[in-house]
This record gives structure tokens, sequence and C-alpha cells, in this order.
């Protein structure tokens, strides 16, 4: 489509060896949730398993640059059991959830997920701006492909549009966590070649 990414093309790639990392923040969480599910879903659809999902969340969007950078960089992060088992460092007597420290260079893309909505004051503007600054350094300094999926709306009915959840006359409108997954996949394959 003209608008979104021509997801014909990018579901050519094949997500079974890749090891994604999903950072959000907790604000705006029901949007969040939506959005999260939508890029997992896509990303398990393009053969990403799902063992190799490691999520981690952040209080807000402004903290998602250095919650990235931390997690290319290897550092304690929350990993679900499934990617530490694969690592051989849970064994099975241990419970959920897991702090274990995953090696650098351990993830091929990076998705970055936030929702940020304008107030009334100028406190939007300077977290989108440092925000999408700070990340797209993190993938320049790195070299790890950081997806941008942060929302910055001016209303809350354009931010449940775009998580697919819209309540406005012009139905649901399309989440676009499908295209972030779509996205990391697409660039992480690009990059290991
Ligand atoms: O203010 N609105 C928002 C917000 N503020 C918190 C900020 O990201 C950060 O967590 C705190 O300033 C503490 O550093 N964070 C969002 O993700 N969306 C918003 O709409």
């Amino acid at each position: 489509s003209i608008k979104g990414i021509d997801l014909s093309y990018s579901s050519s790639f094949d997500g079974s060896s890749l090891r994604i990392g999903i950072v959000h923040a907790r604000w705006n969480a029901p949007i969040i949730e939506a959005l999260l599910q939508g890029t997992r879903d896509k990303l398990v659809q393009c053969g990403v398993k799902s063992q190799n999902i490691v999520v981690q969340s952040v209080p807000g969007s402004f903290e998602l640059p250095f919650a990235t950078k931390k997690m290319i960089a290897g550092s304690h992060v929350q990993a679900n059991v499934g990617t530490a088992d694969l690592m051989g460092m849970v064994d099975s007597t241990s419970s959920l959830p897991t702090e274990v420290s995953i090696p650098s260079g351990s993830f091929d893309a990076v998705i970055a997920i936030g929702v940020l909505i304008k107030g009334a004051t100028m406190h939007f503007e300077y977290i989108s701006e440092a925000v999408t600054h700070g990340l797209m350094n993190v993938q320049l300094e790195s070299g790890v492909p950081v997806i941008f999926g942060v929302l910055t709306a001016l209303n809350e009915e354009q931010a449940l549009e775009r998580a697919g959840i819209g309540k406005g006359a012009n139905g649901k409108g399309h989440n676009h966590g499908e295209d972030w997954g779509a996205a990391a996949v697409e660039m992480a394959s690009n990059n290991l070649a």
C-alpha cells in the first residue's frame, strides 16, 4: 500500500534464525499491549521463534533509548526462560521470570515501542524529539537495527487507530506493530547478509 510498508515484499524474509529484542514503555498500557501483540504476531508469522523474542519494559518512552542501548550491549535483562534455556544459562528448577545476562551481539534487531500522547504542555514535543534522536543514535552507533515503534499522537484516538483498536467512525485502524515486526525481520536479515 502507498502509506504502509509493502508487506508482500518483506514477508519474503525468513526469520527462523533471528533473535529479536523488544523494549516497550508502560505509559498508555492498553495501546502498548495491542502494539506489542501486533508486533509479536508479525514476527512469528515471519518465522521468528517465540523463544527468540526477548521482551523488556521501561516506565516511559524517555527510557527507551537507554534500555535499547543496554539490551544491545548485553546486560541483565528480564528474559523469558525460553531464551535463557536456549542459551543454557538456566536450569529447569528456576522460577519465572529469570534475570539473566544476555551476551552482547545477541540481537539481530531491537524494536522500541512507546505511545506518546500530546498533553497540555510542551512535554510531548521534548520527549518525542529526544527519543527519536536517541533511538537513531543507538542504531547508528551499535550497527544493530532499531525499529522506531513510538507513536507520537496528538490525541488518544490517533493512538488507538494506529494500534488497530480505534473507536472512531472510520473503523479500528491498522496495527502499526505489524509493520514494525516486518521491518525488524527485513532489516535484521539484510544486516546479516
Ligand atoms: O508524559 N507523557 C508520556 C510519558 N512520560 C514519561 C516519560 O517518558 C518518562 O518515563 C518520565 O519523564 C521519567 O523519565 N511517557 C510515555 O511513554 N508517553 C507519554 O505520553
